[in-house]
């Protein structure tokens, strides 16, 4: 089980799953085509057809998916490691086996370019906060981001497989400072971003405000606090 696994794989997640890597594809492809207008303009209408059904049956935003599962910290629809998000990587956060943290390797496509032929510097930003605030969720510090700090020390290849690891740093009160890198898999000790992140764990009074409409599929209330079981 990792930290960004779903919890159970029903037929609901299975068919979520099957379309966020439909919607990935799609964006990868669609940022990388040589299609002509007249084929572009035909996969348009097809995408639209196609979400028509889907818009007709809206979730409204403060009930939490049927597919997520809170006490796990798994969110189905997260951007970075969501599994039926179609702008996630979907990053597949695992421990550390080299210690505290946590890991993920990918190829990020050309739906996150920035620089030709590199990474968007922004996404690398959210990339880092995502698997800093895991990192804190495993160490069980579950914090909002309050500052994330980012060097770009080289830039990011596409297509090319990276490491991306992050590990609490320090911890102080309901403060907790988390540090990471990205590199390339071949080279994981040549840090091409590096990242600071400082988390901090809501009071009850601000996290019950904050979080007070917020239901699970199920219709329970939700605290905000996630991956504490
Ligand atoms: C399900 C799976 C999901 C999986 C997802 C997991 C990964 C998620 C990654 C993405 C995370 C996000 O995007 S989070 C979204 C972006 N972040 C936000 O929107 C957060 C906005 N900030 C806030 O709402 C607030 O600052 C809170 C709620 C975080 C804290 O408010 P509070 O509870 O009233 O606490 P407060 O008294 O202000 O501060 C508590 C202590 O922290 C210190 N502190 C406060 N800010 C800072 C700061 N910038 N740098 C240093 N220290 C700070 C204070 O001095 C104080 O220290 P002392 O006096 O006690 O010593």
């Amino acid at each position: 089980m990792t930290a960004t696994e779903p919890a159970t794989g029903t037929d609901l997640l299975d068919a979520v799953a099957d379309l966020g890597a439909a919607l990935r594809q799609s964006l990868e492809a669609s940022t990388s085509t040589t299609a002509s207008a007249a084929q572009l303009r035909e996969a348009a209408a097809g995408i639209r057809a196609a979400t028509a059904p889907l818009a007709a049956l809206p979730r409204p935003y403060d009930k939490l998916p049927a597919v997520d599962d809170m006490a796990r910290a798994v969110r189905v629809f997260n951007p970075v490691v969501g599994v039926g998000s179609g702008v996630a990587v979907p990053l597949d956060l695992r421990p550390d086996p080299a210690g505290g943290g946590v890991v993920a390797r990918a190829a990020l496509g050309q739906r996150y370019e920035g620089p030709p032929t590199f990474l968007h510097g922004g996404i690398s930003a959210l990339l880092m906060d995502q698997v800093l605030g895991h990192a804190a969720i495993a160490a069980n510090r579950w914090g909002m981001t309050v500052g994330l700090d980012v060097r770009y020390r080289r830039p990011v290849p596409l297509h090319v497989t990276v490491r991306l690891a992050g590990r609490v740093a320090a911890i102080d009160g309901r403060r907790t400072t988390v540090v990471g890198t990205i590199a390339a898999d071949d080279a994981p000790d040549v840090a091409l971003v590096e990242a600071t992140a400082v988390f901090v764990s809501p009071s009850p009074e601000v996290a019950a405000r904050y979080f007070a409409g917020v239901r699970t599929a199920s219709g329970e209330q939700v605290s905000g606090r996630v991956g504490t079981g």
